[in-house]
């Protein structure tokens, strides 16, 4: 009972503890699929914002395309003609720095070219810059890329008149351009005119006379490049401005070159940047564009996340457990109960087994003379009879009667009366020795001994009679003794099958009556009983 409450409880705690760590792994897989929620929405926002920036890029594109257009339609654009279309593009295009005319001028054509723009810029000269840094009139080579028209012409002063020849770098990709016929982008660049320390690039675009259609003749009939500079930064912020997400981290990488290098961040601080989730890291990379291979890499702020993420995980774990908890707790009463109802059921049982017990013995006791009443002797006389039939062995009978127990009544009265019957039927209980010997009281003052398998039941019986003398009884009135006295019947018998136990009683009974008859205080057997010494005894003499 005790082991099985013990294997209980720890069946119920390991219940509970299984059930924990399910609401544990159920909430984990809701974090989980939250993860996997925001993930994808961050992917999505970022791809928002790439195209969103690859929309830019090729705005900006087509204005180069547009200011093509206007060199395409005319051999000789003036600066007016220029400025106008420029300004008009820049207006609506904030984040373009400059839009530039770089003529491709030869040696012999410099002094004309540089007169002409001295008209209105008296400084103006083609200048290139010095090993050390600053601005210097560039030195003769064969032929020029200078900065001939600019809008606005403020914020650019330095760039006026500098030839993009001079520098190795923007020769080899003016010199690509020419002959892919291919508006292409220089790497990241710091501006001339740059004020803060934002990035730049120059986007080229090559203007033939006519329209080419072999190197050579794209080589020969270049007459110069329409500049389109750009700060990154401002391009970038002005793209991704409308885009919805907000709290996303995003860098511009330049993947073009082995180097990878970068053109922008949107992280306010690197503390910043440690605080954000860089374990989500998204590159996206952008469609080449001016020759160049641009990529985006996203990861999300600590807001972008915590405004997805919703409690769901933690309620749905917390619930669990709840629920498990009181479950646990109801199951684990109910238990307690259980046991405590079979532990009083236990013990009313035994109650009842030691009442029905206490009951069965006092079904079968003389209230007397609290030895075994007449109902007990005829259950045992019949149990034993079977036995006997069945294991051929003896059974025997003594039958006693106290002699003039009317007269002792009347003398010494009822109490009294009552005492000796006790008194006697305590001497014959201790008369006999085995355990399966009966003594019962039969009726009045009559007692009857069963005797199973005893080989000498009269000379046990005689030793009843001398105890029960022995008690001296004194029985002034019997005609017998002094003292009280008994008369005994004794039988033995071998039952069959077919012998009747009625019978032995009423043969018992005859033999106590004749007992009585030949003068009480007596034994009488069937038959005489031959002692070891050779003497034989017949207790239907009358001198016993
Ligand atoms: N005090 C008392 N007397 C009892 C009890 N049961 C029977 N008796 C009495 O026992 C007496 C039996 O009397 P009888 O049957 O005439 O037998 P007796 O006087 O012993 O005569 P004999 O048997 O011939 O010796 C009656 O007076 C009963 O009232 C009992 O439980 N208590």
């Amino acid at each position: 009972m005790r082991a099985f409450s013990i294997f209980s409880n720890y069946l119920v705690l390991f219940s509970i503890l299984v059930g924990i760590i399910l609401s544990g792994g159920l909430g984990y897989s809701f974090y989980q699929n939250e993860t996997q929620a925001i993930e994808s929405d961050f992917r999505r926002d970022v791809d928002d914002k790439a195209a969103a920036l690859e929309r830019e890029l090729l705005i900006n594109l087509e204005v180069l395309y547009a200011v093509k257009g206007l060199f395409n339609s005319s051999d000789d654009v003036n600066e007016a003609e220029f400025k106008q279309l420029a300004s008009s593009f820049l207006v609506r295009h904030q984040n373009i720095q400059a839009l530039e005319w770089i003529p491709r001028v030869s040696l012999e054509q410099r002094d004309k070219y540089e007169q002409q723009r001295r008209k209105f810029y008296p400084d103006f000269e083609f200048t290139e810059r010095e090993f050390q840094g600053s601005m210097i009139r560039a030195t003769d080579r064969k032929e020029y890329f200078p900065v001939y028209y600019v809008e606005p012409m403020e914020g650019n002063e330095v760039a006026f008149g500098f030839d993009l020849a001079s520098n190795p770098k923007r020769d080899k990709i003016l010199k690509k351009s020419r002959d892919l016929d291919l508006a292409l982008a220089t790497a990241s660049i710091t501006l001339v005119q740059e004020v803060s320390n934002q990035k730049g690039f120059l986007m080229f675009m090559p203007i033939y006379l006519g329209d080419p259609n072999t190197l050579i003749k794209r080589r020969e009939q270049l007459t110069g490049f329409v500049l389109g500079v750009y700060r990154i930064g401002d391009m970038f912020e002005t793209a991704i401005r409308y885009t919805g997400a907000q709290g996303i981290n995003l860098k511009l990488i330049d993947n073009t070159s082995i180097s990878a290098e970068q053109l922008y961040s949107s992280y306010a601080t690197e503390q910043h940047q440690d605080k954000t989730q860089l374990k989500l890291i998204y590159n996206k990379p952008l469609s080449r564009f001016g020759g160049r291979q641009w990529t985006l890499v996203a990861t999300p702020s600590l807001g972008y996340i915590a405004e997805r993420r919703s409690l769901l995980p933690f309620i749905s774990c917390a619930f669990g457990v709840l629920f498990v908890l009181l479950a646990g707790a109801y199951i684990s009463a109910i238990i307690r109960r259980s046991s405590l109802i079979k532990v009083e059921v236990e013990a009313r049982t035994q109650d009842l087994n030691e009442a029905k017990l206490e009951l069965e013995q006092l079904s079968h006791t003389d209230s007397l003379t609290k030895i075994a009443n007449r109902r007990k002797f005829d259950d045992k006389f019949e149990k034993e009879w079977q036995r006997a039939v069945r294991s051929k062995t003896s059974l025997s009978l003594i039958m006693i009667d106290i002699d003039n127990f009317k007269q002792f009544n009347d003398h010494y009265g009822h109490l009294a009366g009552d005492q000796c019957l006790r008194d006697v039927a305590k001497s014959l209980q201790s008369t006999m020795s085995r355990n399966t010997d009966l003594v019962a009281r039969y009726g009045g003052e009559e007692f009857v001994i069963l005797l199973p398998n005893t080989n000498e039941p009269a000379l046990l019986a005689d030793k009843c009679l001398i105890n029960v003398e022995k008690l001296r009884i004194p029985h002034e009135p019997s005609s017998v003794s002094e003292y009280v006295t008994i008369s005994i019947g004794v039988i033995s018998t071998s039952p069959t099958y077919n012998s009747d136990p009625l019978a032995l009683s009423a043969k018992v009974d005859k033999l106590l009556y004749l007992a009585k008859d030949l003068g009480k205080n007596r034994v009488c057997v069937d038959e005489p009983i031959i002692i070891p010494n050779g003497d034989v005894i017949d207790f239907k003499s009358p001198n016993k």
